[in-house]
């Protein structure tokens, strides 16, 4: 935690994405975050001079073109945020991976949220080497050093390190140029049928709304593949527990608007962060509750299970234990959590086999065949990461 990553997203968006009492109080972000930035490249300047946020030029004042619109997902570095952290890289095309230089690389921390991003098919990463203001020219060069040796024992020599100071917004342009380089954005099928992830839900109305103005729930997350108009009929899985039967049931309702960072649209696509605005009572998507749920047009999606088998590898030992605890294999009755897309999910396991597993989740689940999803184990302390699966 503490290495810079609200404070880097604030300097290349504008917007400071902790905004909850307790993460201020405690100064750590606690929920996953978001916000949009504009990058534009001057056509006048050489790389990466040139590159920044605005509109006017910074090297030479002259008028840049727009080169992309990049949504920013703020994870929580905390350990015990991990699951979060994987909530959150669940929709990412790439990472920013943020390291304080004033400290010994690698932390912990930079171990996990590397593999993590690995474990999920990330392998688009820019690394920030951030609060060089903190350390002389000479121990800048060493922390750089450090973090190549680092990346580079892990087979990731390739990925860019760029040093910045985020506070200061010390070389934001050589930054945006690496993400734009490092980091292109994924071919995407809009002919697809649509699938949203669901990272976020609120109730966005204000206490006391006279309830002729109240606004159905909200709902935010990213689109996979696909797309959204308003009017589309949408189904929700795995839904709400029907308390009489006892199981899920899935819901539907209507869009009835769309909010991007460029502001309401009639249409969204694969590629930003989108709020959903719907008909359903907003008690019920309060405080996050759809954390996790998938969305679709009716009858698309696949059908909610509490069983199921996935591939799996596990990594030869736990991160973080220094290289001291070796991953046992999974046993048969014990309990781990997968990160499932957006959602994070306690299960048993009733078989283990050579590279293979089977699964009783302790509620319903919207599967999807194929699937990166990644394994934890709880230790003494904490969950931690020990492999990943892929859902057959
Ligand atoms: N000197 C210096 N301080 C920085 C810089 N970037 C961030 N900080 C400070 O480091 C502290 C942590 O910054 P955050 O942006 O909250 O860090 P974070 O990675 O989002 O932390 P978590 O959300 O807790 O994981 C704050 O006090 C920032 O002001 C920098 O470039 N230079
Ligand atoms: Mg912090
Ligand atoms: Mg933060
Ligand atoms: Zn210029």
């Amino acid at each position: 935690m503490d290495h810079g990553k609200t404070t880097l997203i604030q300097a290349l968006t504008g917007v400071w994405t902790s905004v909850h009492s307790q993460e201020l109080k405690r100064g750590i972000t606690i929920r996953v975050g978001y916000s949009d930035a504009a990058f534009y490249k001057c056509p006048s300047c050489e790389p990466p001079l040139g590159y920044s946020t605005s509109v006017k030029c910074p090297n030479c004042s002259g008028e840049s073109e727009l080169s992309r619109v990049v949504s920013f997902v703020d994870s929580p570095g905390h350990e015990s945020l991990m699951a979060n952290m994987l909530s959150g890289a669940a929709l990412m095309d790439g990472a920013l991976l943020v390291v304080a230089a004033n400290k010994k690389v690698p932390q912990l921390q930079t171990e996990e949220h590397l593999l993590a991003l690995q474990t999920l098919g990330i392998s688009q990463v820019v690394v920030v080497q951030n609060k060089v203001d903190l350390l002389s020219y000479k121990e800048a060069l060493a922390s750089y050093s450090d973090t190549a040796k680092f990346l580079k024992a892990g087979g990731m020599s390739k990925l860019p390190v760029i040093p910045v100071s985020a506070q200061a917004g010390l070389n934001m342009d050589a930054l945006i140029h690496a993400t734009e380089t490092a980091i292109p954005t994924p071919e995407r099928d809009g002919s697809k049928d649509p699938v949203m992830h669901v990272l976020r839900s609120f109730d966005v109305n204000k206490p006391g709304t006279p309830i002729q103005k109240i606004k159905g729930g909200v709902i935010g997350g990213s689109l996979t593949q696909g797309a959204f108009k308003v009017g589309d009929e949408i189904e929700i899985k795995p839904g709400v527990l029907n308390e009489k039967k006892k199981s899920y049931e899935p819901m539907r309702t209507e869009i009835v608007s769309l909010g991007t960072g460029a502001g309401m649209v009639e249409e969204i696509r694969p590629g930003g962060l989108v709020a959903i605005g719907t008909r359903l009572d907003p008690s019920m998507t309060s405080g996050d509750s759809f954390i996790g749920s998938v969305i679709g047009r009716p009858d698309t999606l696949p059908e909610n299970s509490t069983k199921s088998e996935m591939k799996v590898s596990l990594f030869d030992r736990a991160v973080g234990s220094g290289g001291e605890d070796k991953v046992a294999s999974i046993q048969t009755g014990e309990q781990l959590r997968l990160s499932i897309g957006t959602l994070p999910a306690l299960c048993k396991v009733l078989k283990s086999g050579k590279g293979e597993i089977e699964v009783e989740l302790r509620r319903p689940v919207c599967l999807f065949r194929g699937s990166n999803v990644a394994i934890s184990r709880r230790m003494p302390d904490r969950w931690r990461l020990i492999g990943a699966g892929t859902v057959g």
